[in-house]
């Protein structure tokens, strides 16, 4: 159930507060609840971020008017397959299935990979998709920033502006950080054996944050193994540790598995349910050693890291891991 998930007030240290406002005092009260949450469930909701709803609202609706597209305009800015010319660009339906044991997710998604590699454009039919895009990934890398400044405080990391400056190149290149508004259309009449809209994965990023439209069927896995909702609840973004962060952590962060499920209700099977999630990763170059201080795990950069478990996600391709973005 959701009291399972706290809700942790940020602001604190929201984007409406200036960076020297909150006292040393209130941050470490902040990092304490924030890196037990974190550690455990591995899921929470913050409120108060300084993202306002009407942000996130112009780009769910400006995101809509893309998937509304018909498909062979969608086609011409379709994600490259290879994996080897940028990951920008739209994912159709069923094209990704994240749970090897399942048939294609039934979402749609527009990966926004700012700057894009010159081959690449943004849809021309519909330029409002960038300037909303564009803004909206900026106001993710500030408070993407917070986040991980108030997660270091509550890790003890002796060399905080260190551990930020390996994040440094979010949105400018060398650097895969991702904003992806998602789709997940009603639900068709006939929906494949053990199909559901988004399959059981961990994210293989650092962390995650995921504004929800008012639609269910977010589920976490607690460490008792039960499968519990995280229900949208407005005003709040939900953050959630990666793979990455886990390891780089030394084990400290749970990376939570986690999937999309179709919901029971009618009125919510006829309706497409909307996300936003902001995969966060460090630079490519970044060479992550392990933050305690330890040597659990050997130091590896972040795109060898990501190497292993991108491209792996395919429909079309031979294995499929349990892994997104
Ligand atoms: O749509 C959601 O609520 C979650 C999606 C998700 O977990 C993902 O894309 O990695
Ligand atoms: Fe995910």
């Amino acid at each position: 159930m959701a009291e399972e998930i706290p809700v942790i007030d940020f602001s604190a240290y929201g984007l409406s507060c200036s960076e020297g406002e909150a006292s040393r005092a209130e941050l470490e009260t902040l990092a304490q609840s924030l890196v037990h949450t974190l550690s455990t469930v591995g899921f929470t909701y913050l409120t108060h971020v300084g993202i306002s709803q009407q942000e996130v609202d112009e780009l769910f609706e400006v995101s809509d008017r893309f998937f509304a597209l018909p498909i062979d305009v969608k086609e011409k800015y379709r994600r490259p397959s290879d994996g080897s010319r940028g990951r920008h660009g739209w994912v159709a339906i069923e094209r990704e299935r994240v749970a090897a044991d399942r048939p294609g997710d039934l979402k749609e998604a527009f990966n926004m990979l700012p700057p894009l590699p010159p081959e690449q454009t943004w849809p021309n039919e519909l330029p409002e998709l960038e300037k909303v895009g564009t803004a909206f990934f900026d106001k993710c890398v500030q408070l993407t920033l917070r986040i991980l400044e108030v997660m270091a405080i509550g890790l003890n990391v002796p060399d905080i502006p260190g551990f930020l400056d390996l994040h440094r190149s979010m949105g400018k290149g060398r650097n895969s950080s991702l904003l992806r508004p998602l789709r997940y259309p009603p639900v068709p009449d006939c929906v494949k054996d053990r199909q559901i809209r988004c399959g059981e994965h961990t994210d293989y990023g650092s962390i995650t944050l995921l504004w929800q439209d008012g639609a269910p069927g977010l589920e976490i896995e607690t460490l008792d193994h039960r499968w519990v909702p995280v229900p949208p609840i407005p005003g709040t973004v939900v953050v959630n540790i990666g793979d990455m962060m886990q390891r780089w952590s030394g084990d400290k962060l749970r990376s939570t598995p986690h999937r999309v499920v179709l919901p029971d209700e009618e009125e919510w099977r006829k309706v497409p349910r909307r996300s936003i999630p902001f995969f966060v990763h460090p630079d490519d170059d970044a060479l992550l050693t392990c933050l305690d201080g330890s040597d659990k795990y050997p130091p590896m950069t972040a795109e060898e890291h990501l190497k292993n478990f991108a491209s792996k996600i395919y429909a079309d391709l031979p294995t499929a891991f349990g892994k997104t973005n």
